[in-house]
């Protein structure tokens, strides 16, 4: 079995409780409340400039150029192409400012810049692979869900679920396989931890906006 089937077998009760949030849920039925993706859309613009930089590292840390230039790509992704997508929705929601972290964005930056910086790359990699992934998953899965007429929610919809993310997506997936394929059962259960912290922490990042968790 590759290393990415065994890794999302672990993390099956994870999205499970995803897929069933509240927060999901509204995205798929247009009833979120704005307030609450407005808080999820500025603490996922501090996310994606965080998440590009972890990027950004790994691409420099990677052992085959190819790769390198794969999480370089990705890292200009993250940061043009996601922004694109938030700054819209802060016109249309009226926010002038991102403001600070709050403790669930926080804390998952942290652990994916640490996780670049520290680990070893291949625990990094899979740090960063929930995000493509989880996403992926949950795009496809609110796509198949009974389409909503005017859901303000759609432009996330459509960016996240469908063909052209789930090339990227692909890729991250291989560059993981091949290099848990290549190295030592200690680094491979490492991988594992690292991409079952982050979907626990991809979780409280949406449980976090719903609740519209701040610092005391
Ligand atoms: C908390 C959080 N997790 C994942 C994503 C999705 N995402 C962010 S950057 C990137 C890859 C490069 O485009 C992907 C898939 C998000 N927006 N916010």
């Amino acid at each position: 079995m590759k290393w990415s089937e065994q890794a999302w077998q672990q993390i099956t009760p994870v999205y499970q409780s995803i897929l069933s949030m509240p927060f999901i849920t509204g995205l798929t039925n247009g009833t979120l409340e704005r307030e609450k993706f407005r808080f999820y859309m500025m603490q996922d613009s501090g996310y994606l400039d965080h998440f590009g930089r972890a990027l950004a590292l790994i691409g420099a840390r990677a052992t085959h150029i190819g790769d390198a230039l794969t999480f370089m790509r990705f890292a200009e992704n993250a940061i043009l192409v996601e922004n694109s997508l938030h700054e819209s929705y802060f016109v249309d929601f009226g926010v002038t400012q991102k403001g600070p972290l709050q403790p669930a964005c926080h804390h998952y930056v942290h652990f994916l810049k640490s996780t670049a910086a520290l680990e070893a790359v291949e625990v990094a990699m899979a740090a960063v692979l929930p995000c493509f992934w989880i996403y992926k998953a949950v795009g496809d899965y609110i796509l198949q869900q009974p389409h909503v007429a005017a859901n303000p929610y759609q432009r996330w919809i459509d960016t996240y679920g469908g063909e052209d993310f789930g090339l990227a997506v692909q890729q991250a997936i291989s560059i993981c396989d091949r290099m848990a394929a290549q190295t030592t059962d200690a680094i491979r259960q490492a991988m594992t931890h690292a991409f079952v912290t982050a979907s626990r922490l991809e979780y409280d990042f949406w449980d976090a906006a719903y609740t519209l968790r701040t610092w005391p």
